[in-house]
């Protein structure tokens, strides 16, 4: 089933924070060149899962880093440069706006951090969203986070990312009044997992052989 056949467009929207500040929470155990590099490679394979799913209507990126901007590019995804004010939740209701002045009628958030997700699981997430006014959630591997979120109209939330944002986005949904769908871990192996911390890198067992981010951690010698 095509976005369009569906009679809806959803777009997908990534934000993307300045790659030289990417990835805090793994400097005690890497150097600012690795996360860097891992930051470009994990987003790379999130554009590649984004651009094979065939339920979205396209992508845009949202980030105020020019080489993530470039990037974007050469996945044929749509830029969108930050506004003045920085941070995820502005970023993500900066493109939700956009959106919805274009008439879109819904948005999926993914980060840029879940290499491991796969283009069959954003199509069966976009394809499985409610009709009308509503919010699809898929929670982070820890139960508190937010991996992936579908929302229409693309300005129905207020965006939580943040700690325990997976609560905090279904009071967010009821608050909007939006029919609510949460999704189970099992059912999105790949996009449950965030690479946040130096422990979420062991659990990248899943990645394709071939992929930025497999390839990054076999030069390492981690793959
Ligand atoms: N556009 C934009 N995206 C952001 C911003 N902060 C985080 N992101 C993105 O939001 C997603 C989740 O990011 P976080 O886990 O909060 O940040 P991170 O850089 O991946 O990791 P930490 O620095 O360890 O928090 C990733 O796709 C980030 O690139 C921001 O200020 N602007
Ligand atoms: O789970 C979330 O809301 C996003 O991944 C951002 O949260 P974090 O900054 O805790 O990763």
């Amino acid at each position: 089933m095509s976005a369009a056949l569906a009679g809806r467009d959803i777009l997908a929207v990534v934000p993307v924070k300045d790659f030289a500040l990417a990835k805090q929470r793994l400097a005690g155990a890497f150097p600012p060149s690795f996360r860097r590099a891992l930051a470009r490679a994990m987003l790379r394979d999130v554009l590649v899962a984004l651009r094979g799913a065939e339920t979205i209507a396209g992508v845009v990126v949202v980030t105020a880093d020019p080489e993530a901007g470039l990037l974007a590019g050469e996945y044929g995804a749509r830029l969108l440069f930050e506004g003045t004010v920085r941070g995820l939740n502005p970023a993500v209701a900066q493109a939700g706006a956009y959106l919805a002045a274009e008439r879109r009628s819904g948005m999926l958030v993914v980060p840029s951090d879940i290499p491991t997700v796969t283009s069959d699981e954003i199509g069966r997430l976009v394809a499985a969203h409610p009709a009308g006014r509503a919010v699809s959630v898929v929670p982070a591997h820890d139960g508190e986070g937010t991996n992936a979120l579908v929302v229409s109209p693309p300005d129905a939330l207020r965006f939580s990312f943040g700690p325990l944002s997976f609560p905090m986005h279904l009071a967010n949904a009821r608050e909007a009044q939006a029919a609510l769908q949460v999704h189970e871990l099992a059912q999105f192996p790949g996009l449950s997992c965030d690479i946040d911390r130096p422990d979420d890198l062991a659990r990248l067992d899943s990645l394709p052989p071939g992929s930025h981010t497999w390839r990054l951690l076999a030069e390492q010698g981690m793959a």
